[in-house]
């Protein structure tokens, strides 16, 4: 791949058990590893780790016992804990990282702010970004956008469960076709749900590349940095 500063997006099902608890010392230290292995060829790494295997705001307040700024409140505090975990994992295997929060909490973690931010990354650390956007009704994809944008980040990587963007969802639909390379334009047109939609519009306005590819493979992270993964880039 041609980039260089990355952020890495993953949704909080990664650090899940496979018998879906929602967190795994082994699933954690597999991932780290392979974040470490991306790092060490060179990459710089921000990440943005979702709170889905835990909460996910909208979901708890279709419930209606809660209202949504709280569910998503909550939502945002369960990626602080993910933001932790992954931290550790990979100062474990090896690889300085911090944690900065969206939601200032000064006793837990540093709180976010751009230029220690820039800073740490031209060090060669990964900064776990956590917490979200700090604000409700958003997701962590807007998350991934947004903070790619303001780091000067040469491309999103959201590593998930397909690998990569289809015609239709993968899932669902055995016929669907994978593409290699579309634009931001063409994924909108054919509403392809590569992220949520807040999140694309701002892509597509800052012409920042998405690449989507699989968290499951090993060491898929550095594998799709590398090249020698499948992966979709959306692209202008
Ligand atoms: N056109 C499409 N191409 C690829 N995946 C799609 C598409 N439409 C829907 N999906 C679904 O989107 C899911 C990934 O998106 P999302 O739920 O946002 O993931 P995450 O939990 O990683 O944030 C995949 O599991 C896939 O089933
Ligand atoms: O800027 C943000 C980012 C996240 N969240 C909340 O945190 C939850 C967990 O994030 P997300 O659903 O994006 O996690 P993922 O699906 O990637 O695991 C969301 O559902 C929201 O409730 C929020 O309120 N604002």
């Amino acid at each position: 791949m041609p980039y260089k500063r990355i952020l890495v997006k993953l949704s909080g099902e990664a650090l899940q058990a496979p018998d879906g608890y929602w967190l795994e010392a082994q699933t954690l230290a597999a991932l780290a590893g392979d974040i470490a292995r991306a790092s060490e060829a060179g990459f710089q790494i921000a990440l943005v780790i979702g709170g889905g295997n835990i909460i996910r705001g909208a979901r708890m307040s279709a419930a209606g016992w809660i209202d949504r700024a709280t569910a998503d409140s909550m939502g945002m505090l369960a990626t602080v804990m993910n933001s932790l975990a992954l931290e550790t994992a990979l100062n474990a295997a090896g690889v300085p990282a911090r944690t900065m929060s969206a939601v200032s909490m000064p006793t837990i973690c540093e709180t976010y702010a751009r230029q220690p931010a820039l800073h740490h990354l031209d060090k060669g650390q990964v900064v776990v970004l956590a917490g979200g956007t700090g604000n409700p009704f958003f997701t962590t994809d807007t998350s991934a956008v947004l903070r790619a944008a303001e780091l000067r980040c040469d491309a999103v990587l959201k590593a998930t469960q397909v690998d990569g963007v289809y015609s239709a969802d993968p899932k669902r639909d055995p016929n669907a076709k994978r593409y290699e390379r579309l634009t931001h334009d063409e994924a909108i047109a054919a509403d392809l749900k590569v992220m949520d939609t807040a999140a694309f519009a701002l892509a597509r306005e800052q012409r920042l590349p998405i690449v989507v590819g699989s968290v499951h493979a090993p060491s898929s992270v550095a594998a799709i940095l590398e090249g020698s993964a499948p992966a979709t880039v959306v692209a202008p």
